[in-house]
């Protein structure tokens, strides 16, 4: 059967932590997640794929501010768009390959994309979003110090820059989304959830600086694209109970009012695995079907054999 497959793929799955960030990195990277989703397109689906880009927008924005004696300094949703347009080339022309290396010839585009959000948004005063690079705690409180910063301890992998996320209100290119996937084209979009922009009163757009959390946001667009299924990709193969402890347990096939005992239960993590499964029972609630897995298992998850899967 053809679904509707929105496919989120985690910033690890673009620059590993441990990696250095170069762009032959990251494009090998891109092309290993590509392979996948060509596969995904092979097996009968529409696809539409968007992304991460907490490392790179972090990396953008400290060329940026490191270089701005020389060159003005861009704001970071300019960031926000940048990371959006070198991370859609990557995947737009290894996707391509990909596809037509499995002898498909389906149109691929990438689309920049603004995200609307609210200026008055309680994030705004509480920056929580990790960017850039892992710190020690040492460097990290140091470089808050010196360059004013705000740093956070990002779910016991590390110290890292934080800033503002708030909640995407609306995906303001769905509509053309959806036309271009109605009509047989695989569309990249909302990457870094998106470029955060806000509402003046007269009705025009401007960028605010921020960034939005991509799971959030892959809810949005699943939710306004119409998909069937809503894909989370990250690097473990299926959320687990009692993360990390010797009597862990990987979720298989769940009910929607499992996934959420388990949430009050508090066995998401905030700054990780949380957003996931939060943006996973409101796909499900919606009478979606939201997946939760590694890159590796993508094809299988979407048929039902591998994965998290959660249903209203
Ligand atoms: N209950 C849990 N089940 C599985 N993974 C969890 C859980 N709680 C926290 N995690 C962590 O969440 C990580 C995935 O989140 P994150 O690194 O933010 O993803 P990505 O960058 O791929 O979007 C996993 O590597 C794992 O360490
Ligand atoms: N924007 C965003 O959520 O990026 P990561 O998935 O890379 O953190």
């Amino acid at each position: 059967m053809t679904e509707k497959v929105v496919i989120a793929l985690g910033g690890n799955a673009i620059l590993q932590p441990k990696q250095e960030a170069t762009y032959e990195n990251q494009r090998e990277n891109v092309r290993i997640s590509t392979e996948i989703i060509a596969k995904i397109v092979k097996n009968g689906h529409e696809v539409i794929v968007t992304h991460g880009n907490g490392p790179q927008v972090g990396n953008i924005l400290r060329q940026n501010e490191e270089a701005k004696d020389v060159v003005p300094a861009l704001p970071l949703d300019v960031c926000s768009a940048e990371s959006q347009g070198f991370i859609g080339y990557m995947m737009e022309q290894t996707l391509k390959n990909e596809l037509n290396k499995l002898g498909l010839n389906n149109q691929v585009v990438s689309m920049l994309t603004q995200t609307e959000v609210d200026r008055h948004d309680p994030a705004f005063e509480d920056p929580s979003k990790p960017i850039g690079v892992f710190y020690s705690e040492e460097e990290a409180k140091q470089l808050a110090e010196e360059k004013g910063w705000d740093v956070k301890e990002d779910a016991g992998r590390g110290w890292r820059r934080v800033v503002a996320s708030p909640n995407p209100k609306s995906i303001l290119s769905s509509d053309t989304i959806k036309l271009l996937t109605d009509n047989k084209v695989i569309v990249i979009a909302s990457g870094g959830g998106g470029i955060p922009v806000v509402r003046e009163k007269d009705g025009s757009l401007t960028g605010i600086e921020a960034v939005i959390d991509k799971d959030r946001s892959a809810f949005r667009l699943a939710e306004e694209a119409k998909a069937d299924v809503l894909m989370i990709l990250t690097d473990v193969d299926n959320v687990f109970v009692n993360y990390g402890k010797p009597d862990q347990k990987a979720l298989g096939t769940i009910t929607l009012e499992e996934a959420k005992g388990y949430a009050d239960e508090g066995q998401f993590s905030a700054g990780s695995m949380g957003p996931k499964v939060e943006a996973a029972m409101k796909f499900a609630e919606m009478g979606g079907r939201a997946i939760i897995c590694s890159l590796g298992q993508a094809d299988l998850a979407v048929e039902g054999k591998a994965g998290t899967q959660i249903k209203k």
